[in-house]
C-alpha cells in the first residue's frame, strides 16, 4: 500500500517514525519546501511511551510536489482548518480506489465526507504526542488509532488499511464510526474546550460549582444533539451515556483525561487557531438544523472565539459567565 503523511506535527511525526521504524515505505507531506528540507535533515525521532524509535533520510516533500494519484492512503494529519483547505489536493494524490484518512478531532470526517464522500474513511486519534521541534516528537499514552465507514459497518477496505497501519502503529477499526467520532466529541466538547477557556485542566475546574453543573449541561446539551442526529455514540475509554451513578462516571473520566492541559489552551497561548468550528461550534450549527438547541455550545464556541481574538482571556469566571447566559 503506497501510503502519504500529510502533515509532520505530533500525530504525523508519530506515526510516520513508528511505520518507518518497522520497516513500512512511508512518503510524508510537509506544508512547503523548506519544512520538508529541514525535516530531510532532522530525520524523524520519537521518544516516551512506545519506546525510542529513529528515522533517518526521510522520504518529504511539500504537498504541492507529490505527483497526482501516486497514493493508495493519504492519512491526514493536520489541524482541521487546514485539513479542509488541502483535502481537495490530498484526494488529487489518491490513486483509483484509493482511501482519505482524517485523524481530527470533532467532526472534520463528516464535513469532509460531504464533499468527497467516496474516498472519505473515518478516523480518530486516542494516541496523545507532543512536538518538540520539527522530527522530534513525544508519544504521550498508549493509545491507538481508531478508523471505519462513516456509513457504518465493516469493510474490506477498512480492514485492510487497519492491517497496514497495524504493522506500526495500534489501529483498530470499528462498525460504529460516527458513534466514536461523537464521543470523541463529548468530551472535546466538555474536558477540552472548557479546561481552555478556564484556562486550567478538567481537574482544576470541575471543583468549582459552576464547572461542575456547565460540564454536565453542556455533556447533556451535546448528547442530545448527537441522539438528534441518528447517532448512538459508542463506548471508548468511559460510558458516553452518563450513568445513574454520574460522580463515578465523572470520576473515570477525570482518572483518564483530568490531568491533561487542553490541547486547545495551548493553542491560545501560541496564537494558533483553534478547532472550535468543529467541536463546540460544529454542535451548535447542527443542533440549530436539527431543531435541537444548543445554547452553551454556541456561548462556548463564542467565548472561545473571543479569546482567539484577542478580546478575552481564559479565566474560571467565563464558565460563570456562560452558565449565566
Ligand atoms: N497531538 C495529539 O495528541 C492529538 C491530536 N489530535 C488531532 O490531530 C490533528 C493534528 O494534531 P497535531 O499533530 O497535534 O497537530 P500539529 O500542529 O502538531 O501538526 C500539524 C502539522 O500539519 C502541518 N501542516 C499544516 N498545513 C499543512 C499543509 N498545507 N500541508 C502539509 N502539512 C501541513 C503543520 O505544519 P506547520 O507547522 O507548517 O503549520 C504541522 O506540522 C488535530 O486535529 C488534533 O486535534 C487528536 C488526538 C490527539
Ligand atoms: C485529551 C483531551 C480530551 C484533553 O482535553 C483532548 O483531546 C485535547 O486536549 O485535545
Amino acid at each position: 500500500m503506497r501510503l502519504l503523511i500529510v502533515g509532520v506535527g505530533a500525530l504525523g511525526g508519530v506515526i510516520g517514525a513508528r511505520l518507518l521504524a518497522r520497516g513500512v515505505s512511508v512518503a510524508l507531506a510537509t506544508r512547503d519546501a523548506s519544512s520538508a528540507a529541514g525535516l530531510k535533515a532532522a530525520g524523524l525521532h520519537v521518544t516516551g511511551v512506545g519506546g525510542e524509535v529513529a528515522a533517518r533520510g526521510v522520504d518529504v516533500r511539500a504537498l504541492g510536489d507529490w505527483p497526482q494519484s501516486a497514493f493508495d492512503l493519504v492519512v491526514l494529519a493536520t489541524k482541521a482548518d487546514d485539513a479542509l483547505s488541502i483535502a481537495p489536493r490530498c484526494v488529487e494524490l489518491l490513486a483509483p480506489g484509493g482511501t482519505l484518512l482524517p485523524i481530527q478531532n470533532g467532526a472534520v470526517a463528516q464535513v469532509l465526507a460531504r464533499q468527497h464522500s467516496r474516498v472519505v474513511l473515518g478516523g480518530l486519534s486516542n494516541l496523545g504526542a507532543t512536538m518538540m521541534a520539527p522530527g522530534r516528537y513525544e508519544q504521550r499514552n498508549a493509545g491507538h488509532i481508531l478508523m471505519g465507514e462513516l456509513a457504518g459497518g465493516m469493510t474490506e477496505r477498512a480492514t485492510q488499511i487497519a492491517s497496514f497501519l497495524n504493522l506500526g502503529i495500534e489501529t483498530r477499526t470499528t462498525a460504529n464510526m460516527n458513534g466514536a467520532i461523537w464521543s470523541k466529541l463529548l468530551l472535546n466538547c466538555t474536558v477540552t474546550t472548557l479546561g481552555a477557556v478556564a484556562g486550567t485542566t478538567m481537574r482544576g475546574y470541575i471543583t468549582h460549582p459552576e464547572g461542575r453543573a456547565l460540564f454536565d449541561r453542556t455533556y447533556d446539551e451535546t448528547l442530545s444533539v448527537a441522539f438528534a442526529s441518528g447517532v448512538r455514540p459508542e463506548r471508548m475509554l468511559v460510558d458516553p451515556i452518563p450513568p445513574l451513578d454520574r460522580d463515578a462516571w465523572i470520576d473515570r473520566i477525570l482518572a483518564a483525561y483530568g490531568d491533561l492541559r487542553p490541547s486547545m489552551h495551548q493553542d491560545f497561548e501560541r496564537g494558533r487557531p483553534t478547532e472550535i468550528e468543529f467541536i463546540n461550534g460544529y454542535v451548535a450549527k447542527l443542533g440549530l438544523e436539527l431543531g435541537v438547541l444548543a445554547p452553551l455550545n454556541a456561548a462556548i464556541a463564542d467565548t472561545v472565539r473571543a479569546i482567539s481574538r484577542g478580546e478575552s482571556k481564559p479565566s474560571l469566571e467565563n464558565l460563570a459567565r456562560i452558565l449565566r447566559g
